[in-house]
C-alpha cells in the first residue's frame, strides 16, 4: 500500500470529534443542530460479498434549486438535433452492434448467440442486461450439440413502473398531501460532519430535481448501457441493478473501461444537470468547511470534477456489502478526491467505518435528496448498504415518477 494511503487510513483511525457539528442552510441563516439521522453499531444481515469496489460560491447554497430543469442531450453520439430516447436506441449506426452478443458470466437471460445455459431461466425484467428491443420477443438459439433452445429476450430493466404493473394505488389524504407539499417547498438543507472529509447534506435535493434524476436514469437505464445485474468473479451476484455513466467499471475485472465487456455498449455521457449539482455540493460543503474554521477545508475535503457514476438501484431486498472505493486511479484517491453519493427514493441504512467489521461500523439513514460527501482522509473509508426501509420514498415522488419500490443511488467520482 502506497505510505500516503497507510497515513490516510491511520487518521481514519481517530476518534470522530465532528459527529455532532451539524449546520443547517436556513436560506442565508445558518445555525446549528445535532444529528437526529444517525444510529450506531446495529449488526448487518447477510451481506452480498464485498466488491471492493474502489476501493464557489455562497451564494450557491441552500437547497438545489431545481438545478436539473434543462434536460440536455447526455449521450455520446446524440446529434444536437435528436436528443430524444426514441433515436438513442436505434442503434442502426451503433459501433456497439458487433458487441452485444458477448455475453458475460454475469449475464443473465437469453439471447441468439448466448452460449449461457445455466442462466436462461432467470427473470428477465429483474437479472437482464439491457436489450435494444423493448418488448420480449421468443427467440430460438442453438446450445452447443443439438440443442435447440426458446426462451424470452430479456427486457431492460426499467426502474419506473409500466401501467401493465396494474398497481392500485389508495387516495391520500389532505393531511398526506399538505405534508408533501411542505416538504416539497422546504429549504431546509442540513448538513452533518459525520467525521473528517465526510459530510452528510440533508434534503439537499429539490423534490423536483429528484424527479428529473428518476426520469433521466429511467430513460438511459433502458437504453443501451442501461442497468443489468452485475456479478462478481466467483459468480455471485451484487444485490442491486448498476449502470454507469462517463466510464464503465466492471466489477469482475474491477477496472474502469470505455466499454462494457459483456456486451460492448458505451456508457451514456453524466449529463451535465447531474454535475452541476455534484458542484453545488461541494460547494456547500466547502461553505460548512469555512464556517468551521477547523483548518484548510480544501485538505479536508478537495475539490472534484466528476468523469464517473455509478448508478444502483436497489429493490427493497437490496444491498451492499462493506467495501472500499479504490478503483479508481492512484492520484484520485492519493489525492483523496471525493465521491459524492445522491440518494432518491426509498431510505436506506448506511454503514461506514474504518475496517470491514460490521458491528464496529456507524449507520446513518440516507433519505430521498441527502447528499453524501467522502473524501480527503475519509476517502477509503469502509461502507455499504445494509438495508432498505420500504415505503419511506416520498409518496409524490412515486406518483409522478412511478419509481418501482426501492432505492435509486447515484456515485460521482473522478478517475
Ligand atoms: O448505495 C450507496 O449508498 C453506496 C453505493 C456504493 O458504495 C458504491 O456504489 O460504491
Ligand atoms: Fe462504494
Amino acid at each position: 500500500m502506497p505510505p500516503l494511503l497507510l497515513r490516510n487510513r491511520e487518521l481514519l483511525l481517530k476518534p470522530s470529534l465532528y459527529r455532532q457539528s451539524t449546520f443547517r442552510f436556513a436560506s442565508s441563516h445558518p445555525n446549528f443542530s445535532s444529528s437526529s439521522s444517525k444510529k450506531k453499531n446495529t449488526k448487518m444481515g447477510d451481506r452480498v460479498p464485498d466488491s471492493g469496489r474502489p476501493g464557489r460560491s455562497s451564494s450557491a447554497r441552500g437547497r438545489g434549486s431545481d438545478t436539473l430543469d434543462k434536460l440536455s442531450p447526455y449521450r455520446d453520439g446524440c446529434s444536437s438535433a435528436s436528443p430524444t430516447v426514441g433515436h438513442r436506441n436505434k442503434s442502426s449506426a451503433s459501433p456497439n452492434v458487433g458487441h452485444r452478443n458477448k455475453l458475460s458470466p454475469y449475464r443473465d437471460g437469453c439471447s441468439s448467440a448466448s452460449p449461457n445455459v445455466g442462466h436462461r431461466n432467470s427473470s428477465p425484467q429483474t437479472d437482464g442486461p439491457p436489450q435494444r428491443n423493448s418488448s420480449p420477443e421468443r427467440l430460438t438459439s442453438s446450445h452447443g450439440a443439438n440443442a435447440q433452445e426458446t426462451c424470452l429476450e430479456p427486457r431492460p430493466f426499467d426502474i419506473c413502473r409500466t401501467v401493465s404493473d396494474g398497481v392500485v394505488r389508495l387516495q391520500k389524504s389532505l393531511l398526506e398531501i399538505n405534508r408533501e407539499k411542505k416538504r416539497e417547498q422546504s429549504v431546509d438543507v442540513h448538513v452533518e460532519h459525520l467525521r473528517p472529509g465526510m459530510i452528510l447534506l440533508k434534503r439537499f435535493i429539490s423534490y423536483h430535481d429528484q424527479v428529473k434524476i428518476v426520469q433521466i436514469c429511467q430513460e438511459l437505464g433502458i437504453g443501451e448501457g442501461g442497468f443489468y445485474r452485475p456479478g462478481y468473479r466467483d459468480g455471485a451476484k451484487l444485490n442491486l441493478q448498476m449502470m454507469c455513466l462517463g466510464k464503465n467499471w466492471d466489477p469482475e475485472s474491477r477496472l474502469y473501461e470505455d466499454r462494457r465487456l459483456f456486451d460492448g455498449a458505451i456508457p451514456p455521457k453524466i449529463p451535465d444537470e447531474f454535475k452541476k449539482l455534484v458542484e453545488k455540493g461541494l460547494c456547500d460543503s466547502h461553505d460548512f468547511l469555512k464556517r468551521q474554521k477547523k483548518g484548510s477545508y480544501i485538505e479536508e475535503l478537495p475539490w472534484m470534477s466528476p468523469d464517473i457514476c455509478i448508478v444502483n438501484f436497489y429493490s427493497n431486498s437490496g444491498k451492499l456489502g462493506l467495501h472500499q472505493d479504490r478503483d479508481e486511479s492512484i492520484e484520485s484517491r492519493q489525492k483523496g478526491l471525493p465521491v459524492v453519493s445522491f440518494s432518491v427514493g426509498d431510505s436506506a441504512w448506511f454503514s461506514y467505518g474504518d475496517g470491514r467489521d460490521v458491528d464496529k461500523a456507524e449507520k446513518v439513514l440516507l433519505e430521498s435528496g441527502d447528499v453524501l460527501i467522502f473524501g480527503g482522509e475519509s476517502r477509503l473509508i469502509f461502507h455499504g448498504v445494509d438495508s432498505i426501509e420500504p415505503k419511506t420514498a416520498p409518496s409524490n415522488l412515486v406518483e409522478e415518477t412511478k419509481l418501482k419500490p426501492g432505492r435509486l443511488n447515484l456515485t460521482f467520482r473522478q478517475y
